[in-house]
């Protein structure tokens, strides 16, 4: 119950050699018990001034309904609950939303703090290796704050000196299973805070029916889906490239589908064109009147029309060099968005060698010359492997999907990803709790964000593409 004191174990130190009869017994110095009784007061002390310090609502309320008690009685104590618990009552009626922000999740992170963080931080902290125990002293990462929200709980931790956000991330499995929970992910707070974020349920375990057809044309960011912590999900595509990988049935097609509708307004309004190259000719033909004769399947016309977006690109730099830096969409230059479904069947799997190496060449070149001109990639790969897609890297922002190994993760995402909770290869495969799940790794962010695509679904895009030949009529 009480912890050691140092010194305490020199006494159980006896040294003895099989060859000898001379056993080393070093002298053995008692503490007074004054002293050690003085040394347990001041840690209660210390203890109640720091409890009084940290949670001074949660002592204020139980010694004041003492107070009353003692001086008037328990009548108005109960009166005084009972008050209260109508007053909560009819809030909780009237704005249920707001009782949860500000009284729900923080009791209900006061219980979480008492019952399982505090109550076994010593315990996980020590097995998982991230407490150590030095000169018969205890040292261990402190627990400064639980907070709660809907779905996980944001612990704030205050690290050893000398330990390195990767001792932590690569603990993660420990965490998560000492805190029962589901996974448990990592984020840097500030140096030598860290903040671990341990799901309580999965806030996107249902699938999204497809997000509203924006009202006013916008090059984006495009919302396609929803966060984990609630928010809508909105993908950059203007002034950017982006890589989405996952296995055959990831969802992939949710996201470029996604983006077309988001983009859909600008795309009637002139101010952007989608341009689809199509080889696997299952995902982007189903909508092929939105493309209009920006739409290729054949490899030769694969290469052909990402030829034509390069020579857009240049042409565009010259005009623009040394007047501007950076695009705004026109009706005259508009955003060229070139979504490829599978682009390793135009790249690893394309048998004709010049085919492949100019396909290669002109994504190299979009890929790292086009952002600035209004030119983007969006890219779905299956396979994230180096062999198959040798420019991964010059895609700014990535996503990553169901992926059948733990390394295709980092390959994807970046290194340190998966370490830090993108758990890509743990996503469910079945389409109805897993299909449109990933996480985000942006340009301006190292920590990976969980997200699901709203699912587009085929009376989606055949809407989609009624709409929009609608209006090309009326324009005629
Ligand atoms: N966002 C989503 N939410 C729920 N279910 C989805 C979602 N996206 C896709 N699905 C389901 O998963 C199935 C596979 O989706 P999809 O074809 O988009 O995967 P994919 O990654 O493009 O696969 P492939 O590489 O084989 O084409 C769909 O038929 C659909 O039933």
């Amino acid at each position: 119950m009480f912890k050691k004191l140092p010194g305490d174990e020199t006494r159980n130190l006896v040294s003895t050699t099989p060859d000898t009869a001379v056993v080393f017994r070093p002298a053995v110095v008692k503490t007074p018990a004054i002293i050690t009784l003085i040394i347990w007061l001041s840690r209660l002390v210390v203890g109640l001034v720091r409890t009084v310090w940290r949670h001074p609502v949660a002592v204020a309320v139980p010694v004041g309904l003492g107070l009353l008690w003692w001086q008037y009685g328990y009548g108005l104590a109960l009166l005084l609950v009972g008050l209260v618990l109508m007053a909560g009552l009819c809030w909780f009626s009237l704005d249920r939303a707001s009782l949860r922000r500000m009284v729900g999740w923080r009791l209900l992170a006061w219980w979480r703090l008492v019952w399982v963080y505090r109550r076994d931080w010593h315990a996980v902290m020590t097995v998982s290796g991230l407490g150590r125990y030095l000169r018969g002293r205890d040292y261990l990462p402190r627990l400064v704050r639980v907070e709660c929200n809907e779905w996980a709980d944001r612990v704030t931790v205050r690290m050893l000196g000398g330990q390195a956000v990767k001792d932590w991330a690569d603990r993660t499995d420990n965490l998560a299973h000492g805190f029962g929970a589901p996974s448990c992910r990592v984020a840097v707070e500030r140096a030598g805070r860290l903040v671990l974020t341990f799901p309580r349920r999965d806030p996107l375990a249902d699938p999204l029916p497809a997000v509203p057809v924006p009202d006013r044309p916008s090059v984006g960011p495009v919302e396609i889906g929803q966060q984990e912590d609630g928010r809508p999900l909105r993908l950059k595509v203007h002034g950017t490239h982006v890589l989405v990988a996952g296995a055959t049935g990831a969802g992939k097609g949710s996201f470029l589908w996604g983006t077309i509708r988001g983009l859909l307004p600008a795309m009637r309004a002139g101010l952007v064109q989608v341009w689809a190259l199509d080889p696997k000719r299952m995902e982007l033909s189903f909508g092929r009147p939105l493309f209009g004769d920006r739409y290729a399947a054949d490899p030769k016309q694969c290469a052909d029309l990402l030829d034509e977006a390069v020579c857009v690109m240049q042409e565009r730099a010259d005009r623009f060099a040394g007047l501007q830096r950076n695009h705004t969409p026109t009706v005259q230059d508009p955003f060229v968005l070139v979504i490829v479904d599978e682009v390793a069947f135009l790249t690893a799997y394309q048998s004709d060698k010049q085919l492949k190496q100019r396909i290669s060449a002109a994504l190299a070149t979009l890929t790292t010359q086009g952002r600035a001109v209004g030119v983007g990639v969006l890219a779905a790969l299956q396979d994230p492997r180096k062999e198959v897609m040798n420019i991964r890297n010059l895609f700014p922002d990535k996503i990553a999907l169901r992926l059948d190994e733990s390394e295709q993760v980092d390959m994807v995402l970046g290194d340190g990803a998966r370490d830090r909770g993108a758990l890509a290869d743990h996503i469910s495969p079945v389409p109805q709790l897993g299909a449109g799940v990933g996480y985000v790794r942006l340009e301006t962010s190292p920590d990976p964000v969980r997200v699901r695509a709203a699912y587009v679904s085929d009376a989606d895009i055949r809407a989609m593409v009624a709409d929009f030949a609608l209006v090309g009529e009326e324009a005629r």
